[in-house]
């Protein structure tokens, strides 16, 4: 761990303020949306920048990240932000960690398919295990804007209208009865474990994979089934990172009543040593998490 991270200052805030920091994060995140969109317009190809996880940066990606960091920086209770898009934390004052995917999904710019944001609220320095995270959201840029959001263990959809948010469902569950399901990474780089796994899932579940971590979860929440972004053999630990990525999206889920895991245990178990690193991620209904790390184990 950085210097820089180890002096990242812990929160202290009470239930009561941190609930009011993390929906003043998701409100800012919301009105922020109309701009956001507008600004792809122009900026889907690739900068000569890479980020810590040595991917190239589209002007969009580093567009979005200097929004989020101005706005979300400015509100009072978030002392540090954090994003996939940049090395370090930036200490912004006294409270709450926020950390932001800006723009998920962003591979598929190239085609004008779906992208997103993720936000992680974590009550403490980072990296930070999700057992810290007192929210978590999601935003799909799709033909219309929704949000996600979880916090203390309800999960909510808004359509978000004009920067403002619209609740279109509260205490969202996942259906118990799956239906869908959506796995990353070429399946020649897959463990013979999981592909056994995928195997069974085949035969019983719809595919739907869109490219966009945002867009594939936000059908497993909708419609029953299991996400993964499974460990590869050039990538042991996946592609998903765990501090922008999985925890928040393991967060939601978790909160909408199904499973995470990196393949033996909750992602929320998982105590990050990097601000970047990467792990697994498969989340879905509880059956088919503990299904997976039955297969996995053997
Ligand atoms: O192109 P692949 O290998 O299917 O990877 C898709 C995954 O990569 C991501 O695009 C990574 O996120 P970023 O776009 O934020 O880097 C996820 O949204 C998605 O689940
Ligand atoms: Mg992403
Ligand atoms: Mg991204």
């Amino acid at each position: 761990m950085s210097d820089s991270m180890k002096t990242v200052r812990t929160a202290t805030a009470t239930g009561q303020v941190r609930t009011s920091i993390t929906d003043q994060v998701f409100e800012t995140v919301a009105e922020s949306t109309p701009e956001l969109r507008d600004a792809i317009r122009g900026r889907r190809g690739k900068t000569d920048s890479t980020n810590r996880s040595g991917e190239r940066q589209r002007a969009a990606d580093l567009w979005f990240d200097e929004l989020l960091a101005e706005r979300l920086g400015n509100i009072d209770g978030v002392g540090t932000y954090a994003s996939e898009e940049r090395s370090e934390p930036v200490d912004v004052g006294d409270g709450l960690s926020v950390t932001v995917d800006p723009l998920d999904g962003s591979s598929n710019l190239d085609s004008n398919n779906l992208v997103g944001t993720v936000v992680g609220v974590y009550d403490g320095p980072l990296p930070a295990s999700g057992r810290d995270l007192v929210g978590a959201a999601f935003v799909v840029y799709g033909p219309t804007i929704t949000m996600v959001s979880a916090t203390a263990g309800t999960v909510a959809e808004y359509e978000v209208v004009h920067g403002e948010l619209e609740c279109q469902k509260r205490d969202l569950t996942l259906p118990s009865e799956p239906s869908v399901f959506g796995f990353g990474g070429r399946v020649d780089q897959w463990s013979e474990s999981f592909e056994a796994y995928a195997e069974g899932i085949r035969e019983n579940l719809k595919l739907r994979y869109g490219g966009a971590l945002v867009g594939d979860v936000n059908q497993v929440l909708g419609y029953g089934g299991v996400f993964a972004y499974p460990a590869l053999e050039s990538k042991p630990a996946g592609k998903l990172r765990h501090q922008f990525e999985a925890a928040p999206i393991a967060y939601i889920v978790e909160c909408a009543g199904g499973r995470s895991s990196d393949g033996r245990r909750s992602i929320l178990e998982i105590e990050p040593g990097d601000l970047h690193e990467r792990c697994p991620l498969h989340v879905g209904n509880k059956t088919l998490i503990d299904e997976l790390e039955r297969s996995l184990a053997t």
